[in-house]
C-alpha cells in the first residue's frame, strides 16, 4: 500500500504538482482519481476517469511512483488490469524502487493478474520484435544502397530516468551493443577474483565467465546424453570453451565452431583446438556462414552482442540445420537475466517463436551453485545475470522424453 492514509485529493495534487511534468491541475485531479479507483478495484469509476480524460500511463512522482496498473494489480481484480492494459497502461512501468505492477501481483500470489500482465507484454514485445524485424531489414537494403552500416542494439535491461524498463536500450557505445564493433575489439582472458577464467570486452563487459560452467553442463548433458555414435553438434560462439570441452566428452564425430572473434580463435588455437579429430573451426560470423552448414544432430548457440532480433533470426535457420526431426536445440537463455518479470515474459516469447518454426520447449530449470557470488562481478562493467534460477531450453520438432 503506498498512498498515504487519508490526504484528500488537493493535498496530494498540491505535492504531486511539483512533478507534474506541466500537467494541468484538473488533468492531475483526474489521474489522482483513477489511481484511487484502481487502489478500490473500482472498474466502472476507473472506466469513466479514462472517460474524461485521466491518463491510463501517469505515475505519481510525488509517493513512489505507482501507475494505475500497480494499483490495480494490488487490488486483484483482474478485469480492471485488463482493461488498463488496453488503454495504454504501460505493462513494465516500474515504480521508483524499479517494481512492474506485474511484481506487485506476484508478491500478493495473484497468478491471474501476474498471467494478464505477462501476456500483455508478450504480445507488445513480439509485435515490437516483429516491427524492429522489419525496420531492420529495411536499413539493411538502405545500408546496401549508401554503403553504409546500421547500429546493432543490446538487450540488457535498465531502469532510465523516466523510470520505465528498457528491454533492449543501446549500451551507450559499448561493444556489447554492436556486433561488428565487438568483432574489431580487443577481449582480455583473465582470472576473475573469484579465481575462475573471464573473458572481458574493452569497456569491462563479461563475455563469458566460469560462473556459467554448471549451466553448460546441464545443457551439454540434455543435447547430447543419449546421442548415436558419431553424432554431429554445431555450436555457435566459442567464448572460453567451456561448452565445446563438454561436448567433447560425449565424443561426437563431427564437431563444427563457428567462431569469428580473432582473439578467441587464437585462443582456441593456442589450446590445440583445431587439430582434435572430428572439429572443424570456422572464423566467420553464424550469419556469414549458416547457408553452408546442415545435418547437424546437437546446435547450441551463445554469442555476444546480439539482441533478440538475430537470436529470432537464428531461430530461423534451424530447420535447415537439423540432421531430422529428432535433432535438439538449446541457447543460452539470458534474456533480461537480471528481472524476474521480464525473464518470464521473454521465456515466452522464445517459446512462441520456436513454436512458429514448428520447435517445441522444454525448459530445464537449474540453480548455478556459482551465480551471484560478491565475486564475480567485480572489476567488470555489470551483473548480466542477477536471478537465482536459469532456465534453459530444449528444443526439438519432437516432443523429447
Ligand atoms: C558467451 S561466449 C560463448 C561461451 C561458450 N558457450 C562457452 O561455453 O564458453 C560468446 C562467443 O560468441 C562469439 N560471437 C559473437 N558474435 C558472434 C557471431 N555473430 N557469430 C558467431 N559467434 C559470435 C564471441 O566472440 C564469443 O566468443
Amino acid at each position: 500500500m503506498q498512498t498515504e492514509g487519508d490526504a484528500s485529493s488537493s493535498d496530494k495534487i498540491a505535492e504531486s504538482s511539483q512533478h507534474a511534468n506541466g500537467l494541468s491541475a484538473s488533468r492531475l485531479s483526474l489521474n489522482l482519481h483513477l489511481h484511487q479507483a484502481c487502489e478500490a478495484g473500482n472498474l466502472d469509476r476507473a472506466k469513466e476517469c479514462l472517460e474524461r480524460g485521466a491518463d491510463a500511463w501517469w505515475e505519481d512522482e510525488g509517493t513512489i511512483g505507482w501507475s494505475a496498473l500497480h494499483f490495480a494489480a494490488e487490488s486483484g481484480n483482474t478485469k480492471l488490469v485488463r482493461f488498463l492494459l488496453r488503454r495504454g497502461a504501460l505493462w513494465n512501468a516500474v515504480d521508483s524502487n524499479g517494481i512492474t505492477a506485474a511484481e506487485v501481483a506476484w508478491s500478493l500470489n495473484d497468478a491471474a493478474t501476474y498471467r494478464a500482465i505477462m501476456d500483455e507484454g508478450v504480445r507488445q514485445t513480439m509485435l515490437r520484435n516483429a516491427l524492429d524485424q522489419r525496420a531492420r531489414v529495411e536499413a539493411a537494403e538502405d545500408a546496401a544502397a549508401e554503403e553504409t552500416g546500421a547500429d546493432a542494439e543490446g538487450m540488457l535491461v535498465e531502469v532510465q530516468a523516466d523510470g520505465h524498463l528498457v528491454l533492449r536500450p543501446d549500451a551507450h557505445g559499448e561493444v556489447s551493443a554492436n556486433n561488428e564493433a565487438f568483432l574489431s575489439s580487443k577481449l582480455s582472458f583473465e582470472r576473475g577474483e573469484d579465481g575462475l577464467e573471464r573473458c572481458v570486452d574493452v569497456d569491462g563487459g563479461v563475455v563469458m565467465a566460469g560462473w556459467e560452467t554448471d549451466i553448460m553442463e546441464k545443457t551439454a548433458e540434455l543435447l547430447c546424453a543419449g546421442q548415436e555414435e558419431g553424432f554431429s553438434v554445431l555450436n555457435i560462439g566459442f567464448g572460453l570453451g567451456i561448452i565445446d570441452t563438454l561436448f567433447q566428452n560425449y565424443k561426437p564425430g563431427r564437431h563444427v565452431i563457428v567462431e569469428p572473434h580473432a582473439d578467441v580463435v587464437a585462443h582456441l588455437r593456442a589450446q590445440g583446438w583445431q587439430s582434435k579429430p572430428g572439429v572443424q573451426v570456422v572464423q566467420q560470423r553464424w550469419q556469414e556462414c549458416i547457408a553452408e552448414l546442415s545435418d547437424f544432430d546437437v546446435i547450441y548457440t551463445d554469442t555476444y552482442s546480439e539482441d533478440y532480433a538475430a537470436l529470432n533470426d537464428f531461430f530461423d535457420k534451424l530447420p535447415d540445420l537439423v540432421s531430422g526431426p529428432s535433432a535438439r536445440f538449446s541457447f543460452f537463455h539470458g534474456l533480461a537475466g537480471t528481472n524476474p518479470f521480464l525473464y518470464d515474459v521473454y521465456t515466452r516469447v522464445a517459446e512462441l517463436d520456436l513454436i512458429g518454426i514448428g520447435l517445441q520447449t522444454q525448459w530445464h530449470t537449474i540453480r548455478p551453485a556459482l551465480a551471484n557470488t560478491e565475486l564475480i562481478w567485480k572489476g567488470t562493467k555489470r551483473a548480466y545475470w542477477t536471478l537465482d534460477e536459469f532456465r534453459i531450453p530444449l528444443c526439438s520438432m519432437q516432443i523429447l522424453q
